[in-house]
């Protein structure tokens, strides 16, 4: 793990949101397009708030979620809503959005069709993603019905998962695909997660699925 340390919150969203837009800078210096991935959830939006301001060729940017909540985009706990709302705007509203959710009751429904939309931009360039106090990361979550399938190295691209301290189903890239990434920013904020995330680093993933990912990744951290 890399650790920075922030200030205080304001200070992170605007330093963070600096650093992910120069890489994506520099991403595109090398290829024609660039994929962002961001998480959902209640810690990002501050930072979307400062990089969608960010002047950069968003034209040639695409962005994806780590996972979603099955809830439709009218919802208040939809990710995509969230991403729209606050990143997806400005000057960043020029990006593309790949979706992780579609009409269906369930995310088996639509799984196939999403992950055909997802292929085409894999390997993730830059990879934004959140953790919450339980130690999961997207949607890999302690305890998830599929967790083990979606930790292992043979995990498809995208897996619903169903989990005891998520109120919905959900979809959620897998183990292998945000370990390709080729820059990760894990994003915390609070004691709590300051906690979490140094006890997962001496667990293994199955008991802490944040661990996965923690091997060269950059810890933005602010109380
Ligand atoms: O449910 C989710 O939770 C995590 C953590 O969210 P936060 O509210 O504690 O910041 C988030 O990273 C994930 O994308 C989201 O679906």
């Amino acid at each position: 793990m890399i650790w920075h340390d922030y200030p205080d919150r304001d200070l992170l969203a605007l330093d963070l949101a600096e650093v992910l837009a120069d890489r994506l800078m520099s991403g595109l210096h090398h290829r024609e397009r660039v994929c962002l991935a961001v998480p959902g959830g209640t810690s990002p939006g501050p930072v979307f708030d400062a990089l969608s301001q960010v002047h950069l060729d968003w034209d040639r940017v695409d962005i994806m979620l780590t996972d979603e909540r099955w809830v439709p985009e009218d919802s208040p706990r939809s990710n995509t809503a969230l991403v729209r709302q606050r990143l997806l705007t400005g000057p960043a509203s020029g990006a593309r959005m790949i979706p992780l959710y579609a009409d269906g009751a369930r995310p088996e429904d639509r799984l196939d069709d999403l992950t055909r939309g997802i292929v085409p931009h894999l390997p993730i360039d830059v990879l934004l993603i959140g953790m919450g106090a339980d130690m999961h990361t997207a949607s890999l979550f302690p305890g998830a019905d599929r967790l083990e399938e979606g930790l292992s190295d043979k995990a498809p691209i995208l897996l619903p998962m169903r989990a005891p301290g998520a109120p919905e189903p959900r979809v959620t890239l897998t183990a292998p695909v945000l370990r390709g990434a080729l820059d990760t920013h894990v994003l915390i904020m609070g004691e709590d997660k300051k906690t979490a995330i140094e006890k997962a680093a001496k667990l293994t993933p199955k008991e802490a699925p944040v661990a996965c990912l923690l091997d060269g990744a950059n810890i933005h951290y602010a109380a």
